[in-house]
Protein backbone atom coordinates (compact mmCIF):
# COMPACT_ATOMS: atom_id res chain seq x y z
CA UNK A 1 0.00 0.00 0.00
CA UNK A 2 2.74 2.64 0.96
CA UNK A 3 4.47 1.82 -2.52
CA UNK A 4 1.09 2.44 -3.92
CA UNK A 5 0.81 5.57 -2.31
CA UNK A 6 4.85 6.65 -3.25
CA UNK A 7 4.31 5.64 -6.64
CA UNK A 8 1.19 7.75 -7.04
CA UNK A 9 3.38 11.01 -6.04
CA UNK A 10 6.38 10.43 -7.37
CA UNK A 11 3.66 10.13 -10.93
CA UNK A 12 1.96 13.61 -9.86
CA UNK A 13 5.29 15.25 -9.07
CA UNK A 14 6.61 14.35 -12.05
CA UNK A 15 3.92 15.13 -14.22
CA UNK A 16 3.48 18.64 -12.26
CA UNK A 17 7.06 19.25 -13.43
CA UNK A 18 6.31 18.65 -16.90
CA UNK A 19 3.56 20.54 -16.92
CA UNK A 20 5.23 24.03 -15.76
CA UNK A 21 7.30 23.33 -18.78
CA UNK A 22 4.01 23.26 -20.79
CA UNK A 23 4.56 19.88 -22.67
CA UNK A 24 2.17 18.20 -24.60
CA UNK A 25 1.49 14.58 -22.70
CA UNK A 26 -0.23 11.64 -24.58
CA UNK A 27 -1.28 8.59 -22.60
CA UNK A 28 -1.32 5.76 -24.91
CA UNK A 29 -1.65 2.16 -24.26
CA UNK A 30 -4.25 -0.57 -25.46
CA UNK A 31 -7.71 -1.40 -24.28
CA UNK A 32 -7.53 -2.34 -20.23
CA UNK A 33 -3.67 -1.45 -19.81
CA UNK A 34 -5.05 0.79 -17.12
CA UNK A 35 -4.86 4.65 -18.54
CA UNK A 36 -8.47 5.75 -17.00
CA UNK A 37 -6.97 4.48 -13.50
CA UNK A 38 -4.81 6.76 -13.52
CA UNK A 39 -6.08 9.54 -15.48
CA UNK A 40 -8.80 9.54 -12.22
CA UNK A 41 -5.66 9.71 -10.00
CA UNK A 42 -4.05 12.71 -11.60
CA UNK A 43 -7.47 14.58 -12.22
CA UNK A 44 -6.70 17.24 -9.31
CA UNK A 45 -4.43 19.23 -12.00
CA UNK A 46 -6.73 19.66 -14.82
CA UNK A 47 -8.38 22.71 -16.53
CA UNK A 48 -10.74 20.67 -18.64
CA UNK A 49 -12.50 17.43 -19.42
CA UNK A 50 -12.85 15.68 -23.21
CA UNK A 51 -15.60 13.15 -23.02
CA UNK A 52 -15.98 11.36 -26.16
CA UNK A 53 -18.58 9.04 -26.66
CA UNK A 54 -19.42 6.45 -29.24
CA UNK A 55 -22.44 7.89 -30.80
CA UNK A 56 -22.90 5.34 -33.05
CA UNK A 57 -22.92 2.58 -30.11
CA UNK A 58 -26.42 3.35 -28.81
CA UNK A 59 -25.92 -0.15 -26.47
CA UNK A 60 -23.34 1.68 -24.56
CA UNK A 61 -24.93 5.03 -24.20
CA UNK A 62 -26.55 3.95 -20.54
CA UNK A 63 -22.63 3.01 -19.40
CA UNK A 64 -21.48 6.46 -20.94
CA UNK A 65 -23.68 8.18 -18.73
CA UNK A 66 -22.64 6.17 -15.84
CA UNK A 67 -19.26 7.51 -16.11
CA UNK A 68 -19.84 10.62 -16.92
CA UNK A 69 -22.23 11.21 -13.83
CA UNK A 70 -18.95 9.75 -11.61
CA UNK A 71 -16.56 12.86 -13.44
CA UNK A 72 -19.19 15.45 -13.15
CA UNK A 73 -19.97 14.84 -9.27
CA UNK A 74 -16.53 14.57 -8.77
CA UNK A 75 -15.42 16.86 -5.90
CA UNK A 76 -12.05 17.58 -7.98
CA UNK A 77 -13.89 18.76 -10.93
CA UNK A 78 -16.13 21.24 -9.60
CA UNK A 79 -16.33 23.82 -11.71
CA UNK A 80 -14.17 22.17 -14.56
CA UNK A 81 -15.34 22.76 -18.06
CA UNK A 82 -16.68 19.66 -19.81
CA UNK A 83 -16.48 19.24 -23.72
CA UNK A 84 -18.74 16.48 -24.76
CA UNK A 85 -17.69 14.79 -27.83
CA UNK A 86 -20.09 12.93 -30.08
CA UNK A 87 -17.83 11.23 -32.10
CA UNK A 88 -18.21 8.88 -35.26
CA UNK A 89 -20.74 11.03 -37.45
CA UNK A 90 -19.62 9.45 -40.30
CA UNK A 91 -20.75 6.12 -39.59
CA UNK A 92 -24.39 5.86 -40.99
CA UNK A 93 -25.86 4.85 -37.92
CA UNK A 94 -24.98 7.29 -35.57
CA UNK A 95 -27.54 9.22 -33.45
CA UNK A 96 -27.97 12.56 -33.80
CA UNK A 97 -26.84 15.20 -30.99
CA UNK A 98 -30.55 15.43 -29.47
CA UNK A 99 -30.26 12.01 -28.68
CA UNK A 100 -26.54 12.24 -27.54
CA UNK A 101 -28.01 14.88 -24.89
CA UNK A 102 -30.91 12.75 -23.80
CA UNK A 103 -29.16 9.45 -23.86
CA UNK A 104 -26.20 11.15 -21.27
CA UNK A 105 -28.79 12.99 -19.30
CA UNK A 106 -27.61 16.26 -20.57
CA UNK A 107 -31.08 18.18 -22.00
CA UNK A 108 -31.11 21.72 -19.44
CA UNK A 109 -27.27 21.03 -18.59
CA UNK A 110 -25.62 22.57 -20.87
CA UNK A 111 -24.66 26.70 -21.40
CA UNK A 112 -24.96 27.11 -24.76
CA UNK A 113 -22.08 26.70 -27.96
CA UNK A 114 -20.87 30.22 -28.74
CA UNK A 115 -19.17 33.15 -26.28
CA UNK A 116 -21.11 32.60 -22.87
CA UNK A 117 -19.64 34.67 -20.46
CA UNK A 118 -19.93 32.61 -17.51
CA UNK A 119 -17.09 33.99 -14.96
CA UNK A 120 -18.23 35.48 -11.81
CA UNK A 121 -21.11 32.32 -11.66
CA UNK A 122 -20.81 28.75 -10.66
CA UNK A 123 -21.86 27.43 -13.38
CA UNK A 124 -19.81 24.72 -15.12
CA UNK A 125 -19.33 25.42 -19.01
CA UNK A 126 -20.48 22.08 -20.76
CA UNK A 127 -21.21 21.65 -24.70
CA UNK A 128 -21.84 18.62 -26.77
CA UNK A 129 -20.53 18.81 -30.25
CA UNK A 130 -20.53 15.80 -33.00
CA UNK A 131 -17.76 15.30 -34.60
CA UNK A 132 -15.61 12.27 -36.36
CA UNK A 133 -12.18 12.43 -35.64
CA UNK A 134 -11.30 10.11 -38.46
CA UNK A 135 -12.77 12.91 -41.11
CA UNK A 136 -10.95 15.36 -39.24
CA UNK A 137 -14.26 17.32 -38.57
CA UNK A 138 -16.26 18.57 -35.70
CA UNK A 139 -13.64 18.33 -32.56
CA UNK A 140 -12.26 21.71 -33.76
CA UNK A 141 -15.31 24.00 -32.98
CA UNK A 142 -15.88 22.22 -29.48
CA UNK A 143 -11.87 23.03 -28.97
CA UNK A 144 -12.64 26.32 -30.05
CA UNK A 145 -15.81 26.61 -27.22
CA UNK A 146 -13.93 24.62 -24.81
CA UNK A 147 -10.86 27.36 -25.24
CA UNK A 148 -12.45 30.34 -23.74
CA UNK A 149 -13.17 28.95 -20.41
CA UNK A 150 -9.35 27.75 -19.82
CA UNK A 151 -7.40 31.00 -17.95
N1 LIG B 1 -16.01 5.50 -38.15
C1 LIG B 1 -15.21 6.06 -37.23
N2 LIG B 1 -14.41 5.29 -36.48
C2 LIG B 1 -13.63 5.91 -35.57
C3 LIG B 1 -13.64 7.32 -35.37
N3 LIG B 1 -12.77 7.61 -34.38
C4 LIG B 1 -12.24 6.44 -33.98
N4 LIG B 1 -12.76 5.41 -34.70
C5 LIG B 1 -12.46 3.99 -34.58
O1 LIG B 1 -12.90 3.54 -33.32
C6 LIG B 1 -12.03 2.53 -32.82
C7 LIG B 1 -11.57 2.91 -31.44
O2 LIG B 1 -10.80 4.09 -31.54
P1 LIG B 1 -9.70 4.38 -30.47
O3 LIG B 1 -9.12 5.72 -30.75
O4 LIG B 1 -8.75 3.23 -30.40
O5 LIG B 1 -10.58 4.41 -29.15
P2 LIG B 1 -10.11 4.53 -27.63
O6 LIG B 1 -11.08 5.40 -26.96
O7 LIG B 1 -8.67 4.93 -27.54
O8 LIG B 1 -10.28 3.07 -27.10
P3 LIG B 1 -9.53 2.35 -25.86
O9 LIG B 1 -8.09 2.20 -26.26
O10 LIG B 1 -10.24 1.05 -25.79
O11 LIG B 1 -9.69 3.20 -24.65
C8 LIG B 1 -10.89 2.42 -33.83
O12 LIG B 1 -11.17 1.31 -34.66
C9 LIG B 1 -10.97 3.72 -34.61
O13 LIG B 1 -10.50 3.60 -35.93
C10 LIG B 1 -14.50 8.10 -36.20
O14 LIG B 1 -14.58 9.33 -36.14
N5 LIG B 1 -15.27 7.41 -37.10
Amino acid sequence: MMFLVHWFYDVVASLTRLWQKEAKILFLGLDNAGKTVLLHMLKDEVDAVVYIVDAADGARFAESKAELDTLLSDDALVGVPFLVLGNKIDLPYAVPEHDIRRCLGLDGCTTGKGNINLAGSSIRPMEVFMCSVVRKMGYGEGFTWMSQYIK
